[in-house]
């Protein structure tokens, strides 16, 4: 289990994390979320101990990082897999790392079957693949056989066999009771692993609850209607009452009601209809509509004009520049100050 307690850090005049509460338990894969610059990695800091907290407290299995025994028994942790030693082999960095923490040298051999690195086991990693790295990163954190494993974005790098292998790693991981936390900005990978989420935005934490739940609080659901008389349609949706919107392509969306409904008033209406069916938000959709006011950095193509999310994200903050001339509006109707360039949006969330 990791604890934290109202965990604050400042860098200078950046509040990088501010006074997050949560605790990640044992027995489920739990996802950190949050766009670039959250504050995601500044918090897997602190939990090791690599940065000390402005304010606040955070406990693994009721004890600072400092003051754990045999650390690596109890935590496994994989930051920046390109932080190995690139001259020293595979198996004599983890040997290192094994006899400095008390842990016989057969454990060396398994997490690098383990990891699928046996055969380069005496090759040098400065040779190794990013994939191969991440890899290396993870026997590491395997080493100890700790009861917590804390991975920042296992699967940058990975190809989709490796995405695979890593998301059963942590889900048997989580199987075995270990407590697993994990951090992407890969919302579709983490929808596939973790069962719970911790979503933060700006260094403050934006939900702590189930996948599930995270879904349904979050997205939206609406039936969509395709038909040759939308016209038509729309009449007898407002009549009944409904605020039907009409999507790019021209099909009708309605929030808030029933595909069967829909499809008894066309019915009754004799209204042709092309498609009606159910759209249910993936939880990109529910991140990104969470998330939405606490994005830090935004980046907009010339003639990017649709919006990611149904209802679109918010454009830029209110009083940047006009678009460029023959340039079209971002998502939100405002432009950034300059296209291809990134922009700091002013406000917190
Ligand atoms: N050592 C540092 N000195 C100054 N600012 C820092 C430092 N480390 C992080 N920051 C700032 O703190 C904020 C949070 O950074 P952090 O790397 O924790 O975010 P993140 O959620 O991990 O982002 P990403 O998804 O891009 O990796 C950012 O604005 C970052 O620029």
């Amino acid at each position: 289990m990791i604890e934290l307690e109202d965990l604050t850090k400042r860098y200078g005049d950046k509040l990088a994390v501010d006074g997050l509460s949560f605790t990640v338990r044992p027995g489920t894969v739990t996802g950190f979320l949050g766009p670039n610059g959250a504050g995601k990695s500044t918090t897997m800091r602190m939990v090791l101990g690599l940065d000390a907290p402005t304010r606040g407290d955070v406990r693994i299995e009721g004890k600072h990082y400092g003051e754990l025994q045999e650390p690596l028994h109890s935590i496994g942790a994989l930051l920046e897999a390109k932080g190995v030693h690139g001259g020293r082999r595979a198996y004599d960095h983890l040997l290192c790392m094994a006899q400095s923490n008390g842990i016989p040298e057969r454990r060396v051999g398994e997490v690098l079957e383990m990891v699928g690195l046996h055969d380069v086991a005496r090759k040098r990693p400065k040779g190794f693949s990013l994939g191969m790295g991440q890899r290396l990163g993870i026997a590491a954190a395997l080493l100890g056989d700790p009861r917590i494993l804390m991975f920042d974005e296992p699967v940058n790098g990975l190809d989709p066999e490796g995405i695979h292998w890593i998301r059963t790693l942590m889900q048997q991981l989580a199987r075995e009771g270990r407590t697993v936390f994990v951090s992407s900005h890969l919302m579709s990978e983490m929808a596939q692993t973790a069962e719970h989420l911790v979503v933060i935005g700006q260094g403050r934490l934006l939900a702590d609850t189930s996948m599930s739940q995270f879904i349904a609080e979050n997205s939206r659901t609406h039936v969509r209607v395709r038909t040759p008389e939308p016209e038509r349609m729309l009449d007898v949706l407002v009549e009944a009452g409904l605020r039907p919107a009409t999507a790019a392509d021209g099909a009708l969306e309605v929030d808030g009601s029933e595909a069967p409904r829909i499809g008894e008033l066309a019915a009754a209406n004799q209204v042709v209809l092309h498609e009606l069916s159910t759209q249910r938000a993936s939880l990109e959709e529910a991140f990104m509509r969470l998330t939405a006011q606490s994005v830090e950095y935004h980046a907009y193509a010339p003639g990017d004009v649709q919006a990611a999310v149904p209802g679109g994200p918010p454009g830029p903050p209110a009083g940047t520049a006009a678009p460029p001339q023959g340039g079209q509006a971002p998502p939100g109707g405002q432009a950034p100050p300059a296209w291809g360039e990134n922009w700091r949006k002013g406000r917190r969330g």
